[in-house]
């Protein structure tokens, strides 16, 4: 753990189920290896996620199993132990690749810059050769410009201990927001490539799939379906990402999916027994033999230490090893020199992307709205000129918890390099109507590779209505009517069960026991995909014109409304409306409005 990490708090725990081969992942850190600083049972690092795969591993060889570890991308953009340097990353990459990961891929995060895309090449792939894949990413090679593959597209291996033989792959969604240094094939395309046929084709034990891919998106589908054209029954175990949830799918009874959330909330845990494997215990493998398919399970696990111990059966004294008490303090330095803890103010209260309702006095979009645009989207030659500033929601990428606003929360707020653009003098008439086309789409989005959703939090891909008090209580009282496993304990006595720590109470296609930490549930309101301020406007009547501004990743939906309405903008009307990010906008709001001492 990080010095200034809270304790992690007991809580009711359930166990990991244990098979031939099992793995733990993690997918959209988001460069939150240094854990959560403000909430506790998030608080371990990722030095801790090394003394936990290494304690575990020793577990495993101690049970003659294998543990293997993935990862699934969206690594980078999110928090300052990333976003804090220049350029991007000074520490990140050598904290990373402290952790021995056997399959790893690509995010979508990893490729939005050039130059992102360029370390992912130069230093990632490198730091973990021959267990990097990427099955449908080519970089752009800068001095031939011609495509090569990002990392090799497959990998075949054998397991140390069960001799299991698994054949993995690594693909990355229909993405097309990528910098021009990177190609993204569309998965559909991939997967009529000879040497995918020719892979699929093996003779293995499992095939492994690994994807910064949603669990139930159409890339998983497709893999899926071509996949079980050649191989019927042969398991297939997938692991996806990208909309931060945690999440289980099942695709037959010999293929499930797992997913395991964001910002190293969560370490995954799956576990599959009865295998083929050319190592097998001689009474197991008679008891296999009757066997018809192999059983799938998962826990999600929340990243703190009273469950890493827990989990190992280990304590404070037994339970670190070395390597992870050297890459905490690695962490620890890196921190130090980017002075994250440097404090731009104090919260006075939190401030919610998806507990709260939006609009309501404790939303982030209502304080985005209200009360930073208005001040910040300022340009000195278009003073007084009637403006419409829009952001999207998904800019914004965490709650403000109430205390000390650091200059490590401004990136984990705002990870962006995103500046404010201009349209200038539009018709109000038609930029009036701009923000409700874009949270509420229509055919001229569907049409394109435009979906409004990309607007939001990504959150919202998965969870599609609202969670709330009254939807809580009718799930916990069908719960009680069906016997669920959570019930005695919130009902219980304190004396027996400590008072329930709000956090995952995930429902998924495994049902409601997967989380490992029994938690009361928390609420999720869910968002539009774009807020506005008016600023500047006259105190009575419309104005005839406004300067429209955005920041510059919504500019292909600005544009496509506009069209819509009729009016025919195009790129060399966008010009530049504020030389600072947003970042550097609100860490200057911050210290202009929130300066006191906490
Ligand atoms: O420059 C950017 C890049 C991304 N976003 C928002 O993030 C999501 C994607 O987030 P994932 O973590 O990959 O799921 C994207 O849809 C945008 O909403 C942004 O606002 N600006």
């Amino acid at each position: 753990e990080q010095p200034s990490a809270p304790n992690p708090v007991a809580a009711p725990m359930r166990s990991l189920p244990w098979g031939d081969l099992n793995f733990l992942q993690t997918t959209d850190t988001h460069g939150w290896q240094a854990g959560h600083l403000q909430e506790a049972q998030y608080s371990a690092d990722w030095g801790d996620y090394i003394s936990f795969a290494e304690r575990m591993r020793e577990k495993a060889d101690t049970m003659g199993v294998d543990l293997l570890l993935v990862d699934t991308g969206d690594r980078i953009e999110g928090n300052g132990l990333y976003d804090g340097s220049t350029p991007k990353g000074e520490y990140f990459y050598d904290i990373m690749k402290e952790q021995h990961i056997d399959v790893i891929c690509t995010g979508n995060h990893e490729l939005y810059q050039a130059d992102a895309a360029a370390r992912e090449y130069d230093i990632t792939v490198p730091n973990f050769s021959g267990r990097y894949l990427a099955s449908n990413l080519d970089y752009i090679n800068p001095e031939t410009g011609k495509p090569v593959p990002m990392a090799q597209r497959y990998r075949k291996f054998t397991t140390k201990n069960r001799g299991i033989r698994v054949l993995a792959f690594g693909f990355l969604f229909d993405f097309t927001g990528n910098a021009n240094n990177t190609v993204v094939q569309p998965v559909e395309q991939t997967i009529k490539e000879d040497w995918f046929q020719e892979a699929i084709r093996e003779d293995v034990d499992l095939f492994l799939i690994i994807g910064h891919v949603t669990l139930r998106g159409p890339e998983y589908k497709a893999l899926y379906d071509a996949i079980r054209g050649q191989k019927w029954d042969t398991p297939i175990q997938f692991f996806g990402g990208h909309s931060h949830i945690r999440n289980y799918a099942k695709y037959d009874s010999n293929a499930h999916g797992l997913q395991a959330g964001r910002y190293m909330e969560t370490i995954g845990w799956m576990s599959i027994k009865g295998l083929g494997g050319s190592k097998k215990v001689e009474e197991e493998s008679r008891e296999l033999k009757t066997r018809s398919t192999p059983t799938f399970k998962r826990r999600y696990i929340d990243n703190n230490l009273f469950g890493y111990h827990y989990h190992t059966g280990l304590n404070d004294t037994t339970f670190p090893t070395e390597h992870g008490k050297n890459v905490s303090a690695m962490i620890n330095d890196a921190r130090k020199e980017l002075k994250l803890d440097h404090t731009f103010g104090c919260a006075p209260k939190d401030l919610w992307m998806s507990r709260a309702k939006y609009p309501s006095s404790d939303s982030l979009f209502s304080w985005l709205e209200k009360e930073v645009l208005p001040v910040v989207v300022v340009n000195e030659e278009r003073k007084g000129v009637p403006t419409l500033a829009l952001a999207n929601t998904g800019t914004l990428r965490f709650d403000v918890f109430k205390g000390a606003f650091t200059k490590d929360t401004t990136f984990i707020i705002s990870p962006f390099v995103s500046k404010f653009l201009v349209i200038k003098d539009v018709p109000y008439k038609s930029a009036k109507g701009i923000l409700d086309l874009l949270n509420n789409g229509g055919p001229v989005f569907e049409t394109s590779d435009f979906h409004t959703s990309q607007l939001a939090p990504p959150e919202q891909l998965s969870v599609l209505e609202d969670i709330t008090p009254a939807t809580l209580a009718q799930d916990h009282f069908d719960a009680f009517k069906s016997q669920q496993e959570q019930i005695p304990l919130i009902s219980r006595s304190e004396k027996d069960s400590p008072d329930l720590i709000p956090g995952y109470t995930t429902k998924d296609e495994g049902g409601s026991d997967g989380d490992d930490t029994i938690h009361s549930p928390i609420t999720f309101y869910r968002v539009p995909n774009c807020v506005q301020a008016p600023i500047s406007f006259p105190a009575e009547g419309d104005p005839e014109n406004v300067d429209l501004v955005f920041v510059d990743f919504i500019q292909p939906w600005i544009l496509m409304a506009l069209q819509f309405k009729g009016e025919k903008y195009g790129k060399q009307d966008v010009q530049s409306y504020t030389n600072s990010t947003l970042t550097e906008l609100l860490a200057g709001w911050i210290k202009d409005n929130w300066s006191h001492d906490c």
